[in-house]
């Protein structure tokens, strides 16, 4: 049987094809991302380095040996490869679930090539069933919680968690993203938001998702 383990793995596997000699590569964070730097670590030697969207993958790839670049010094990069936790048919994601959301819109954005690698649960018709993250500045938490109430979603904060940027995370519920470009903007307008999970006006170029049948390619 395949498992949910042995698609995100087919998946990161299957991204290494797309990992040109001599460049630097751009890393996200999580699960899936981290069958890709195990992966990457295995043909480290092609490669300069990495740029990385989180201390935990700044970790596991430097536990590998690979040279990590800070994004500051390093001009536009051919490929950025991340997981989601939810990705359309039209290639807009949701992502956050690891708290990671704004350094990886950041190095998603200086990157020419956004490859998203997942297992196929995370394939729906329309956003929202996954909670929506949203970095805020503590200062502002209920502020943004209200303004979030006003667009229908239910907020929640979340416990116990601080991002790699000293900020918190709010999850919504009940959202029915039906124009996933217009609320990631809107939502960006209220005051105290760092950033939100909503990856549509940045969507994926390439998406490989593991399946039973193996990893399988859209472009
Ligand atoms: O903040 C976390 C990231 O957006 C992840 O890419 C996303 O949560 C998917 O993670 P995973 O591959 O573990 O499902």
């Amino acid at each position: 049987m395949t498992t949910q383990d042995d698609k995100k793995r087919a998946a990161a596997q299957a991204a290494m094809q797309f990992v040109k000699a001599d460049t630097i590569v751009g890393v996200g964070t999580g699960s899936t991302v981290n069958y890709f730097i195990d992966a990457l670590a295995e043909k480290q030697d092609l490669i300069k380095g990495a740029v990385s969207s989180s201390e935990a993958s700044t970790q596991r790839l430097k536990n590998h040996g690979i040279e990590v670049f800070d994004l500051n010094e390093v001009g536009s990069f051919d490929i950025y490869v991340d997981g989601a936790d939810e990705i359309t048919e039209h290639k807009h994601m949701i992502k956050g679930g690891g708290a990671a959301l704004t350094r990886e819109k950041i190095v998603a954005a200086v990157a020419k090539t956004f490859i998203c690698i997942i297992d196929d649960t995370k394939q729906v018709p329309i956003l929202g069933k996954f909670p929506l993250p949203i970095e805020v500045i503590p200062l502002a938490r209920s502020y943004v919680a209200r303004e979030i109430v006003k667009l229908g979603g239910d907020p929640m904060y979340r416990q116990g968690v601080v991002t790699d940027n000293g900020n918190v995370i709010i999850d919504v519920f009940n959202l029915d993203i039906l124009n996933p470009p217009e609320l990631e903007t809107t939502i960006n307008q209220i005051v105290g938001v760092v950033c939100n999970g909503i990856f549509a006006h940045r969507g994926a170029d390439i998406v490989i998702t593991g399946t039973d049948n193996g990893a399988q390619i859209s472009q």
